[in-house]
């Protein structure tokens, strides 16, 4: 059932292409009716009367149809996988649409390594079901149907004797699919935690080093690599049995259908060349079946996957505001009588803010009193439970949210360099800036002097997360990012943790001079940029 879904959306997305598929596998079952006919007139004509010639030109003719199958399949599958293909990209499309359209709200509670792995993982394996079921699975069940009615049409009798063993493979083959499926499980837990303890072993290297866990690190990796293994292998092995099985019930059967056919023939009741006949199509069936069983892994272990990208698909977290007008916006915001809270005590309770075009705002506060939640409610990245935020005299709920932030600013305390070079890093987000602008926001910023210092300048490239700079440089790079931006409203959250005392007034100088005059919200803890503002909201408790 889960499968016949899949399958269902998946030609949802070429759906118009699917007579394709249809024709060609209809075509390839065609050209084995008359080998079927060829075979039967070698033995009951040619090789009775020395016909030399006659099975000469069937010889030829046998190569040319089997020739054409060949080409055709070739051509067949790989049209197939076009669409395939197609259909699985407009899936991974789908799902980092979802992904950016997250709620900051739900992005933090993510397990990140589970949307990493569906993303990479989940879709790569669903590329190898759509494979498996359209360019294989399909094309060899029209062909082995086609090859069923040669032989019900070349010998009924043998036919039902054949038709005699297809519930006992049907049965193995449920059997192992659900002992497959249970085995396939373990594989994909412990393949989760191996994916989860490599993305810790990388992201979390120095602590690991400052802490001297690596023996312990190293030990636990082991023992995860060792239930992957485990588990694949049980899970491997689990696929080779199904084939297989498979092989050896047919096998037999073939045997005894050879005995019982050796035998009609003895009793006249059948030519040699019906037999032969039908044991060439009995010959390309097993081949086609083989084909499709050796396809099941893949489709298996794909429709697990489908499961997991589905799932996160239909999640419903999107962005918290959905208005859609893009209004001049001036650098004035307004919280009028927002409560907002993560559990049930109110973080902040009809709390009203007002920040306004050229003005410097301090919100202070000591460590958890809201200070960065405000920034995100400001940032539209989370909703007051009630009352409104306004920018401009407009609600937020009627703004188009991403617009309004592209006027906004804002240097985060989390790092936010990335691996790239310095320049890359500075015009993140604002491509068309200007080497004059560039310059000028390094001026600002105070990193101009850092960046004469490299030889390669602002084409310096810098690792990941900015590893190769100090922490003060890193939030040069920030702010340089922030002035550049030329935005409306410039928010610095805890600007000064890694800034010297004299990079601390050139910041708040430069603040001074943008001649577009931005309104200015800066979030810290420290008194420090006190007598730089126009209005300080202190959050002195938790609850403000
Ligand atoms: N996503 C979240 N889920 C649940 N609680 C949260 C979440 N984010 C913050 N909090 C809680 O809300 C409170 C305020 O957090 P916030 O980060 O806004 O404080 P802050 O004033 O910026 O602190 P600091 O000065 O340490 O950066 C804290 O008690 C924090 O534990």
């Amino acid at each position: 059932m889960k499968i016949l879904n899949s399958i269902r959306v998946l030609i949802a997305s070429f759906h118009q292409k699917i007579w394709i598929v249809v024709i060609f596998a209809v075509l390839l079952s065609a050209l084995l009716i008359p080998v079927s006919f060829l075979v039967k007139v070698i033995f009951d004509q040619a090789i009775p009367n020395n016909d030399v010639n006659l099975l000469l030109k069937l010889t030829v003719a046998l190569i040319a149809l089997m020739t054409c199958n060949g080409i055709l399949s070739i051509y067949t599958r790989a049209t197939i996988l076009r669409y395939t293909k197609d259909a699985v990209s407009n899936i991974r499309n789908a799902l980092s649409e979802k992904l950016l359209r997250l709620s900051h709200a739900s992005y933090q509670q993510a397990d990140i390594s589970r949307i990493h792995k569906i993303l990479v993982y989940d879709t790569e394996k669903l590329d190898n079901f759509a494979n498996a079921i359209f360019s294989v699975m399909i094309p060899s069940a029209c062909i082995s149907l086609c090859l069923v009615i040669i032989l019900i049409i070349l010998n009924l009798q043998m036919s039902l004797l054949l038709l005699a063993i297809t519930p006992l493979i049907i049965l193995i083959t449920e059997f192992l699919r659900r002992a497959s499926k249970k085995s396939l499980s373990q594989f994909q837990a412990s393949f989760e935690s191996f994916h989860k303890k490599s993305l810790f072993l990388l992201e979390f290297n120095k602590l690991i080093k400052v802490s001297s866990t690596q023996q312990k690190e190293a030990e636990h990796h082991k023992s995860i690599v060792r239930e992957l293994n485990n588990s694949s292998l049980r899970m491997a092995i689990g696929f080779i049995k199904m084939s297989n099985y498979q092989e050896v019930v047919f096998s037999v059967s073939s045997i005894i259908l050879l005995a019982w056919g050796s035998y009609t023939v003895m009793q006249g009741s059948m030519t040699i060349g019906t037999l032969m006949s039908f044991y060439f199509c009995l010959f390309l069936l097993k081949r086609y079946l083989n084909t499709i069983g050796s396809a099941l892994p893949s489709v298996i272990e794909g429709t697990d996957s489908w499961q997991q990208c589905t799932r996160l698909l239909s999640e419903q977290h999107d962005e918290t505001y959905t208005g859609t007008i893009q209004h001049v916006f001036d650098g004035k915001i307004e919280c009028r009588d927002i409560t907002f809270s993560f559990g049930e005590l109110p973080l902040f309770k009809n709390f009203n803010l007002s920040l306004r075009p050229g003005e410097t705002t301090l919100v202070i506060g000591p460590n958890g009193s809201g200070k960065s939640t405000l920034v995100n409610l400001i940032l539209g990245l989370y909703q007051p439970h009630e009352g409104t935020v306004y920018a401009s005299d407009m609600a937020y709920t009627q703004w188009d949210i991403q617009y309004l932030r592209s006027k906004i600013a804002v240097v985060l305390q989390e790092d936010t360099t990335f691996q790239g070079t310095i320049l890359e890093n500075i015009t993140y987000g604002i491509p068309n800036a200007g080497p004059g602008a560039v310059q000028e926001a390094v001026q600002y910023s105070g990193l101009h002097e850092f960046i004469e210092s490299l030889p390669e300048g602002l084409h310096t490239v810098i690792g990941e997360k900015g590893a190769s700079l100090s922490g003060g440089q890193r939030q040069k790079i920030a702010i340089a990012r922030c002035f550049l931006a030329k935005a409306s409203l410039i928010i610095l959250d805890e600007p000064t943790n890694h800034l010297d005392e004299s990079t601390v007034e050139l910041i708040a100088s430069s603040l001074k001079k943008q001649k577009h005059t931005p309104s200015v919200l800066i979030i810290t803890h420290t008194e420090r940029l006190r007598s730089r503002s126009d209005q300080v909201i202190e959050l002195k408790t938790a609850y403000a």
